[in-house]
């Protein structure tokens, strides 16, 4: 679904952010990404959903390159920045709309769609108001939804349970986890541990812009909890 392939990344002036980066992602994966602060996490996500241009390695969804067919791939995936920049002059119900036209979301599926996750985050009711009215953790709720709308095949997430309430992150879980059994691809980056070792059943681990370690949880992390294996990673050296 998601294949990373020496991926590098190089900001002007900068120094290297991401080093030959190497990673699958396959139907099905919740997929952790995890690294201390300034790791090469979001450089990483913003390469994959195509809005950061990269000049080493090749990123492919379903064996399309983001770089050479962005459109063929971003009608596939859905992407929820770690604050997500929303038209604020529109209400909640025309953002969603407006995202709908975009990916040619059926009237039928759009209205079960929108109702089903609006009461699942407690939004309906709110659907009427300016964006610009939402709290941050409403328009977090919002780009969810509106994420979900075209049913995509892989779901980048940027620290998505910031800013959501207990039970609103609680319904994220559920949705992110019903979503993998369905056939769908998930890769998204926390520092919350506890809830990448409950939700994952792969992680990867960034450190100063490479890949330390990769694959299904439980080989990664053997009898230790995935804590522990992180503060003795990024310790390390
Ligand atoms: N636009 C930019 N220009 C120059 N350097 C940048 C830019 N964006 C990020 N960087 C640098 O690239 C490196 C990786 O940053 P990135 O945002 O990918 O880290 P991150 O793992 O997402 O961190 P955090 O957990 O703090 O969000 C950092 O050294 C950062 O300073």
């Amino acid at each position: 679904m998601l294949t990373i392939k020496h991926f590098s990344k190089c900001y002007k002036g900068g120094k290297r952010a991401v080093k030959d980066l190497n990673l699958q992602v396959e139907a099905g994966d919740l997929y952790g990404f995890i690294g201390h602060n300034g790791a090469g996490k979001t450089t990483t996500i913003k390469a994959i959903v195509g809005i950061l241009d990269f000049e080493e390695g090749d990123i492919e969804i379903n064996g399309i390159s983001i770089q050479k067919d962005p459109i063929a791939c971003k009608r596939k995936i859905a992407y929820i920045p770690d604050n997500p920049d929303l038209y604020e002059h529109l209400t909640g119900i025309q953002y969603l709309n407006f995202v709908g036209d975009i990916f040619s979301v059926g009237k039928d599926k759009r209205e079960v769609t929108i109702k089903t996750y609006g009461d699942m985050f407690e939004l309906t009711s709110s659907l009427g108001d300016l964006i610009q009215s939402y709290s941050h953790g409403m328009k977090q709720k919002l780009a969810i939804i509106s994420a979900l709308l075209h049913e995509p095949k892989l779901l980048i997430l940027d620290e998505p349970f910031v800013g959501l309430d207990p039970k609103a992150a609680h319904t994220l879980k559920s949705i992110m986890k019903e979503l993998c059994h369905k056939g769908c691809a998930i890769f998204f980056s926390t520092h919350v541990l506890d809830v990448a070792e409950k939700l994952c059943n792969k992680i990867a681990i960034i450190k100063d812009g490479e890949l330390i370690t990769s694959g299904a949880i439980e080989e990664v992390k053997g009898n230790q909890s995935l804590e522990e294996l992180f503060l003795e990673l990024i310790n390390h050296e």
